[in-house]
This record gives C-alpha cells, structure tokens and sequence, in this order.
C-alpha cells in the first residue's frame, strides 16, 4: 500500500485552465430561448410582480427589446399574448385570428428580424374564459379532439404569420400527429414542432397565470386531466416517444429543476433535440431570494442553466435568457 492516494481527483482542480480543460458542460448563447409576454396598445410595458424584470410589451415595445436581447446573442425567442378578457370565449377562437395579437406580433418580428427564430405557443388556455386548454363539455371536462381541431387552426395561422416553430403546450393527445399533417398538406413543410411532451401538471407555474392574466379565469381548478403527474417518470418516456413518433422535430420537458431527471432519461433514450423549461415559478424563486441577499445572483442563474446542460438539454427556455446573455458576454 503506498503513502499516498493513488488517484487525486482534486488535481484536475488546480487551476482554473485545468479546470476549463476537463469541464464537461457548456453554456452558451446559442443555448438559450427567451420567453416574452405580449400585449395589445402601443408603447406600453408593464411589469409583472411575481416576475421582477419580466415585462409584458406591446408590439413596437417588443421589437425594440428584441433587438436589444439579438445584439446580446440570443436569437430565438418563445411569444405569449395576453389576451383581452373581452377576447376570451368558450371556443377560443381567437386563438387561430389571423389577425390576432400573437400573429401580428409574429409578423411584426420576422419582417424585422428575418434571421430569428419565433417559437409560438399552441394552446387555448389564454383564449378560453375558463383558463383551461381546450374546449369543455358540460361536466367541464376537456375534449381531447375537439381541442385538437382548434390547435390545428391555430397552429396553421402561426405559421401563417411567419412562426418558425409551433409549439403545442396543452398535452392533448394525438394533436403533433394533426398538427404535423396540418401543416404538411397546407404547405409549411419547413415550419418545426417543439413538442412539450412531458409537461407536469405543476404548481411551478402560478407566476405566468399572472403574466398572462389567466390565473382569475383557472380559480381553484386544475389541469390534472391532461398535464402530467408529477409522481411519473415512465410516463412521461412514453409520451414523448409518441410525439416523435407523431412527427415532432424537438421535445420539451416541463417544468425544468425539479424535472431534470426526465431530461436526462428523455435524452439518453432518443437523443433528440431536448429542450427544457425553467418555469416561472423557478424564475420568481431565484428573483426572491437575490432580492433578500440569500444568494449570488449571477452565479447562480449560471449554475442554473448549466445544470440544464449537464442533465443533456440542447436548449433551454428562461425568462433570464437577456441577463445570462449578458454575463456570458462578460466572462
Ligand atoms: N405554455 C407556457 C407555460 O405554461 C409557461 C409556464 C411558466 O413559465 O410557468
Ligand atoms: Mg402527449
């Protein structure tokens, strides 16, 4: 037996070069997808209070921060409208207006930017005046295909506007699949699906109901029905082999910390492009705690998105997308 340790793990610790050399993981702009929030009116920017830095912009506002977030690196950006109240109905349809906020902001931001990629959210629940994500029967329970029409409609007039990626977010079964075919048939062949596959029925999710002004509509329901449990793991395998099956060019999981595990296992089975989402809830957490001083906020949104990396994802939504960038521009 010899007086020393045989391997010396902190030796590849020394120095900070050492330390790049073997680093296994990296974060870079490319990385990053930035969430924004969209509202109707001109030169108008609101703040959102469980979402400290996060801004609803009206269309004209929005051009002006995307190009701000363009010159920092980032160059794909995930739209949320924010739907008048007056606007929500029980069939949703002004979702697929073409006329509609999320397509006149789609329109607007590749006729300026043609070289970014715009990813839409394809789901009904800013539409609906029940805050659900689909159209109810009469015991209030989601119809599956019935929504699924509605998704296909909207989800055409997306990429009407010009969307580069359709984003279906409401866990319908079977709506890549009609979605894809949609698309194909209408001549978008070149328009994406990122699908979320495995999207939690989370409590994660409460500060962007307020940013996008659905939590009064949802109450005290739910979204059990569709989202998935958080217990699951298996499942969630399951759900997103059938959307690459049903034609979805990337995957999602959703939320992102807590979920990293399905990152991993989704990535180590099908090593498709992964994307996942460090949710609102994630976002206000990190904000509430650098505003009391408990922790270091640059190293940690860092830490936080390289762990993203480390579990396998390709990319990762985060509404610090514009601050990472930033720092990753510093170092
Ligand atoms: N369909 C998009 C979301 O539900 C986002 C959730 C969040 O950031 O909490
Ligand atoms: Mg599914």
């Amino acid at each position: 037996m010899s007086q020393f340790p045989l391997s010396r793990p902190r030796r590849l610790r020394y120095t900070s070069s050492i330390r790049r050399l073997v680093s296994e993981s990296v974060l870079t702009v490319n990385d990053l997808i930035y969430p924004m929030f969209v509202i109707e009116g001109i030169n108008q920017l609101e703040s959102i209070e469980s979402m400290p830095d996060v801004f609803r912009f009206s269309i004209d506002k929005l051009i002006d921060e995307v190009q701000e977030v363009i010159d920092l690196g980032v160059h794909v950006f995930a739209l949320f409208p924010v739907t008048p109240a007056d606007k929500k109905t029980l069939c949703a349809s002004e979702a697929f207006n073409p006329e509609g906020l999320a397509q006149r902001a789609v329109k607007a931001l590749k006729q300026k930017f043609p070289d970014i990629s715009v990813i839409t959210d394809v789901a009904l629940d800013p539409f609906t005046v029940h805050g659900q994500d689909g159209l109810i029967d009469e015991n209030g329970y989601v119809m599956n295909d019935e929504t699924t029409d509605v998704l296909v409609k909207q989800a055409l007039s997306h990429a009407e506007a010009g969307a580069d990626i359709v984003a279906p977010s409401d866990m319908m079964d079977g709506r890549i699949w009609a979605i894809r075919e949609a698309l194909e048939l209408e001549g978008f062949k070149n328009t994406s699906i990122m699908a979320y596959s495995a999207k939690y029925a989370s409590s994660y999710y409460g500060p962007f109901r307020d940013a996008v002004g659905s939590a009064g509509n949802i109450k005290g329901g739910n979204k059990k029905n569709y989202q998935m449990d958080p217990a699951n793991s298996d499942e969630a395998l399951r759900e997103i082999e059938l959307d690459i099956n049903e034609g979805a060019d990337m995957v999602m999981v959703k939320p992102g910390m807590p979920y990293l595990d399905i990152v991993q296992r989704c990535k180590e089975e099908f090593g498709v492009p992964t994307f996942a989402y460090q949710v609102s809830g994630e976002y206000a957490m990190h904000q509430a705690a650098f505003a009391n001083g408990w922790l270091n906020k640059d190293a940690v949104i860092m830490e936080s998105l390289l762990a993203f990396k480390r579990a396998g994802a390709d990319g990762i939504l985060t509404y610090f997308a514009k601050e990472a960038a930033r720092l990753l521009r510093a170092k």
